[in-house]
């Protein structure tokens, strides 16, 4: 008998390669082998910001979405509000951090890779990209976040005390809880979703995954 499983667990086993390049990348095991460069870390932070705060709007576009969608979505309102609270939290996460790290981020200048990543924020806020699409690639971003971060918490890291609480944002259970979340909505609307929805949606997840790889290249390039 055939195995029945979910859109979402079908993409990570065909692109587990990439989707492993993104989630255990040499930035991220050198957090978890406590070796990490430290300016790289700050690199990362300042950037990140800037990241976090184009990634407003794009949660806000999904927010929308799922409020004018059809009645399943009427949970997912409240899953994606949960996300934009965090956000809110987080921002004022980075700007508590960047100052106990001296990193200045009013004099941050956002690099190549993330203007390419906050564009492609930006591509799918567009009117005629489907929430469905849409919400595929808002789970990719942060599951792989979590999954990264998660990954330097594990028993027998050597996650540095000062990065300990980094890793917790973002590697914490109920973050973890939140992906799964959002993992459910994005497999319950690809079940109905049309065979060209589908294929946008897999172009989406993978465009995330490469966008997060160039993201952790830029960080572990330093400065
Ligand atoms: C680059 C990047 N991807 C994902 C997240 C998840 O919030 C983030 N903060 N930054």
């Amino acid at each position: 008998m055939e195995e029945k499983i979910t859109m979402t667990e079908r993409w990570l086993r065909k692109h587990s390669l990439l989707y492993v390049g993104a989630t255990r990348h040499p930035f991220i095991r050198s957090i978890r082998d406590g070796n990490i460069d430290l300016s790289s870390f700050k690199t990362w932070l300042g950037q990140d910001y800037i990241f976090v705060r184009a990634f407003v709007p794009l949660v806000s576009s999904v927010l929308t979405n799922a409020w004018k969608g059809s009645d399943d979505s009427s949970n997912d309102m409240e899953v994606i509000l949960g996300g934009m609270a965090a956000l809110n939290d987080e921002i004022a996460w980075f700007k508590k951090e960047a100052s106990k790290w001296d990193v200045h981020l009013s004099n941050i200048v956002s690099q190549k890779a993330n203007q390419e990543y906050c564009r492609f924020l930006e591509s799918l806020m567009n009117p005629e990209v489907k929430y469905t699409v849409a919400i595929v690639a808002f789970w990719a971003i942060e599951a792989v976040y979590q999954e990264s971060f998660a990954h330097c918490l594990e028993d027998g890291c050597k996650t540095p005390a000062e990065l300990q609480e980094t890793c917790q944002r973002w590697g914490n259970e109920g973050s973890g809880l939140y992906c799964n979340s959002l993992r459910k909505i994005a497999d319950r609307q690809l079940q109905k979703a049309s065979d060209d929805v589908k294929t946008k949606a897999e172009v989406a997840f993978l465009r995330v995954l490469e966008h997060e790889v160039d993201f952790w290249n830029m960080s572990y390039g330093g400065t």
